[in-house]
Parts: C-alpha cells; sequence; structure tokens
C-alpha cells in the first residue's frame, strides 16, 4: 500500500494549514523532513533536501490502528500560507516512498481498515459539504453511525427468522416441536415496516441535502420579482410596472431557517400572444408543478382558496395598498415576508420530520428491495406446508440487502461512485 500525502485544509490564507501522511512510509518522511525522529507530538524545524529551512511545524503522530485511516499517520501543521503549503508539498512531491492523495483516499483506507462503515463515509461526505444547519444535523447522525445501528438490529431480528425457518426445514421429517410462524411473522413484519418508513424518508432526505425548490407563481404584475428580491436580500430579478417582465426562470440559493431552499421567481401566468413570453409561461408551470411549495400570490380581487394543502401557500400581493388587517405581503416594504418565511420553513420542517437515518437513493434502493423479500415471506408464511425453502432464500435475500447499506457485503461497485464526490485531502 503506497504512503499518501495531501493538503487537508482548504487552499489559500489561513492561519494554520495541515498536510496529512498516511501509509507505512510517513514516519520515514517526516523524519527526513524535521532531520529528527518523530515523537508524538512536537513542534518541530521542517527542512527541504538541501537543508533549507521550511517553516517551523507542529508534527502529530498517529501509530497504526490509532489515527483517522487506521495506518500510520503524521500531520504536519504548518503556517498557513499558500507558499509555505506549496514549499511542503513540493519536498513530499520529490520523496520516491510517497505519492499525493487521489480524492477521498484518506476516508478510503478508513473504511478498508473497517474505522468506518460504508454509510458513515456517504455521511462524512455530506458532513463535509454542509452548508446549512439542518444539513449538517442529519450528516452527523449518519456519520455517527445510527445507519449502521438500524441496520444491525435489522439484521439481527432477521437472522432469528431464518434460524427459526432453518430449524423447520431441518427437523422436515420430524415433529416440529412448536409453529414458527408467528414469531418469524412478527419479526418479519417489524423489519419491513420500518425499513419501509425509512425508504419513504429518503425522497425528503435528498432534499434536505440538494434543496427545497420553492416556486413563486402568479399572474403578471402582481409582484413576483420585487418579493424574490425581497427575500433574497439583493437586485435579482429585473422588476417593471410593465406586465411580463420575467421570461426565465430565476433560481436563488438561500438558507431559510437553517434549510437549504432555491427559490425561483417565474414568468407571470397569462395567455399570450407573444411568442418567448408563452415559453417563459409554460416554463413557469412545469417548474411549479415539480416544485415542493407554491406560493401563489394574488391581486385583491382575487379568492383565496380555503384548502390550501401542504404543498401550496396563498398570499395577497402588495399588502401596503391593502390596508391594515388584510393578510398579506409587500415585497416592496417588507410587510409580512416574516410570516411567509415561518409558513414555509414550517411546512417543510414537516417534511423534514418524516426523514430517518436513511438518506441515499443507493439506501433507498436496497431497502425497498428488502421490502420486497420479505413481503414475499409474509405472502408464503400464510400458505401452506413445503414452502420453508422458499422463504429460507428471500430472507437470506433480504439480509444481504440489510448487508449493502453498510457495505458489508460486495460494494466494490458503489465505492467509485461515492468517492468521486470526495474533496483531495479527505
Ligand atoms: N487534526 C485533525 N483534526 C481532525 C481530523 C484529523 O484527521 N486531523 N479528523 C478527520 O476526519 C476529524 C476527527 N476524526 C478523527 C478520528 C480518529 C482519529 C484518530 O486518530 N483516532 C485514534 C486515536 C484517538 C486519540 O488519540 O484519542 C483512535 O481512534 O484510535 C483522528 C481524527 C476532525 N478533526
Ligand atoms: N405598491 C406596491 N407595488 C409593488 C409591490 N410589489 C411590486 N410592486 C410593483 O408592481 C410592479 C410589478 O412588480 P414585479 O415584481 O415586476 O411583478 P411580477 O409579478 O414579477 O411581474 P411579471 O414578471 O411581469 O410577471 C412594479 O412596478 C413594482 O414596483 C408592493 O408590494 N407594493
Ligand atoms: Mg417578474
Amino acid at each position: 500500500m503506497d504512503t499518501i500525502f495531501a493538503l487537508a485544509t482548504a487552499r489559500g490564507r489561513a492561519g494554520v494549514a495541515v498536510i496529512r501522511l498516511s501509509g507505512a512510509a510517513a514516519l520515514g518522511a517526516s523524519a527526513r523532513l524535521m532531520r529528527s525522529v518523530p515523537v508524538a507530538r512536537g513542534v518541530r524545524q521542517l527542512h527541504d533536501a538541501e537543508g533549507a529551512l521550511l517553516d517551523e511545524a507542529l508534527v502529530l503522530q498517529f501509530p497504526e490502528g490509532r489515527s483517522f485511516t487506521g495506518e500510520p499517520v503524521i500531520e504536519l501543521h504548518l503556517h498557513g500560507s499558500p507558499a509555505v503549503v506549496a514549499a511542503v508539498l513540493r519536498v513530499l512531491g520529490n520523496d520516491p516512498q510517497l505519492r499525493a492523495a487521489e480524492p477521498g483516499e484518506f476516508t478510503r483506507r478508513a473504511l478498508e481498515n473497517g474505522r468506518l462503515d460504508l454509510a458513515q463515509v456517504e455521511g462524512l461526505a455530506d458532513l463535509i459539504d454542509a452548508e446549512t444547519d439542518a444539513q449538517r444535523r442529519q450528516a452527523v447522525r449518519v456519520f455517527s453511525g445510527a445507519l449502521g445501528e438500524i441496520a444491525e438490529s435489522w439484521r439481527v431480528r432477521l437472522i432469528r427468522a431464518a434460524a427459526l425457518i432453518e430449524a423447520t426445514i431441518d427437523f422436515a421429517d420430524e415433529e416440529v416441536p412448536v409453529d414458527v410462524t408467528p414469531e418469524v411473522r412478527e419479526l418479519v413484519q417489524g423489519v419491513r415496516r420500518e425499513m419501509h418508513r425509512e425508504s419513504e424518508g429518503v425522497r425528503v432526505a435528498e432534499r434536505l441535502r440538494d434543496g427545497f425548490e420553492v416556486a413563486i407563481i402568479g399572474e403578471p404584475n402582481v409582484g413576483k420579482s420585487t418579493l424574490l428580491n425581497r427575500l433574497a436580500g439583493r437586485d435579482v430579478a429585473i422588476t417593471s410596472e410593465i406586465a411580463g417582465t420575467t421570461r426565465d426562470v430565476i433560481e436563488v440559493r438561500m438558507d431559510l431557517e437553517g434549510l437549504p431552499v432555491t427559490l425561483l421567481d417565474t414568468a407571470g401566468l397569462r395567455d399570450t400572444d407573444d411568442i418567448v413570453e408563452g415559453i417563459g409561461v409554460s416554463r413557469a408551470r412545469a417548474r411549479a408543478e415539480e416544485a415542493d411549495i407554491r406560493v401563489h400570490m394574488l391581486d385583491s380581487d382575487d379568492d383565496i382558496p380555503q384548502d390550501a394543502g401542504d404543498s401550496d401557500i396563498y398570499v395577497r400581493s402588495k399588502a401596503d395598498l391593502l390596508g391594515p388587517g388584510v393578510a398579506a405581503v409587500s415585497g416592496k416594504t417588507g410587510a409580512g415576508v416574516d410570516q411567509l418565511v415561518a409558513r414555509i420553513s414550517s411546512l417543510l420542517q414537516e417534511r423534514v420530520a418524516s426523514v430517518g437515518v436513511a438518506m441515499k437513493e443507493r439506501h433507498r434502493v436496497a431497502m425497498v428491495q428488502a421490502v420486497g423479500y420479505l413481503t414475499n415471506v409474509e405472502e408464503s408464511l400464510d400458505l401452506e406446508d413445503g414452502m420453508a425453502d422458499l422463504l429460507a432464500e428471500d430472507l437470506r435475500s433480504a439480509i444481504r440487502a440489510v448487508d449493502s447499506l453498510v457495505g458489508r457485503v460486495d460494494v466494490e461497485h458503489v465505492l467509485d461512485e461515492i468517492f468521486a464526490s470526495f474533496c483531495i485531502g479527505k
């Protein structure tokens, strides 16, 4: 196994920059830099091969089996200037015993050495990418191994069910002492329900990671773009008193009370002979349909629907022109905007509450597969005799699907995809 190195911290000027080395040759390489044997922790002068001073660094040593990767690790905590980092990386690059790490390679080694399971690796990737607080909370829960714990409990129960079934096969010619069907059914049903619930949460979890879409729609000139600008806190969209100003869908990404949200401003909805505006209107309709939430802006003379459901919010526009006491928003003055934001965020929070610890399409697919096998098992249990072999086979398939969640079974084919999204140095 090669010894690898990479800058672990972000590029650019900083107080401190950390370069990590992992592998058998890490200690030797650091000894050459320091011109002394590494200790557990010490401040040392680092030199290049010609003996020129590079920096005075804090050097940490993590022995094999007691490091992030599980391999011997050296961390060089440097003064965080681009020039210091470049000089040290150059010297390390000239060391024939080392090579630069690929994206995610430290984490891949942590996985290979059993320091993390596959779901934790996915959680770690999301944790590093987290921009909002809700994203951080979700990712850190997965990283801490929550999916692994649930998968383990599913596994234990399904193995118990399989053992009960196998016992009836072994005793096929004899009198089976007790009827195992009720216990098997209870185990399988319990696991299937929990899994189903988890898989339902995945779609929302994906939104939590990639952002919810909130579309602002309504007739021309009601003030959609003015509201967007107010919510974004800057002048993103052109506004004017001319109906039909907005034509393209304008997207603004923002952090809405901790939730990642992409706001969409759209063309005013109306029948039009203008070809370009017409294209804008059909785009507006299509995107609004796909959106998680639609904010319908209404004129003072439109009726507000009573039963709005949980994906549609109706608001009257231009509150400042309506006089007091009318529930409305004004992008111009900001009136009612806080209430609108609170309403959007509470609708989204309701959905977020359904998120469990599974969060990837990969998890959903594995759980749906397992649920399929378990449904077969439950159906077969209702039938008479002779099905034990098939039952056991379906249970084993369900267990394999559960194991794939945390990478207990061969998952080589998903690794490249997962690690492709990592940054170098992680
Ligand atoms: N400087 C530094 N900070 C970091 C990391 C790192 O690699 N280096 N991490 C990287 O993601 C995270 C922390 N994760 C880590 C997980 C395990 C070990 C580790 O060496 N564990 C050993 C020894 C622990 C100890 O000495 O107390 C072990 O568990 O046996 C280090 C970091 C965030 N902060
Ligand atoms: N008094 C008042 N005028 C507003 C308010 N919001 C927008 N306006 C005005 O209404 C006109 C239309 O505003 P826009 O934000 O461009 O309306 P829009 O819904 O995006 O219009 P289209 O892009 O054509 O569909 C502009 O002249 C705005 O200044 C408001 O809250 N109060
Ligand atoms: Mg507009």
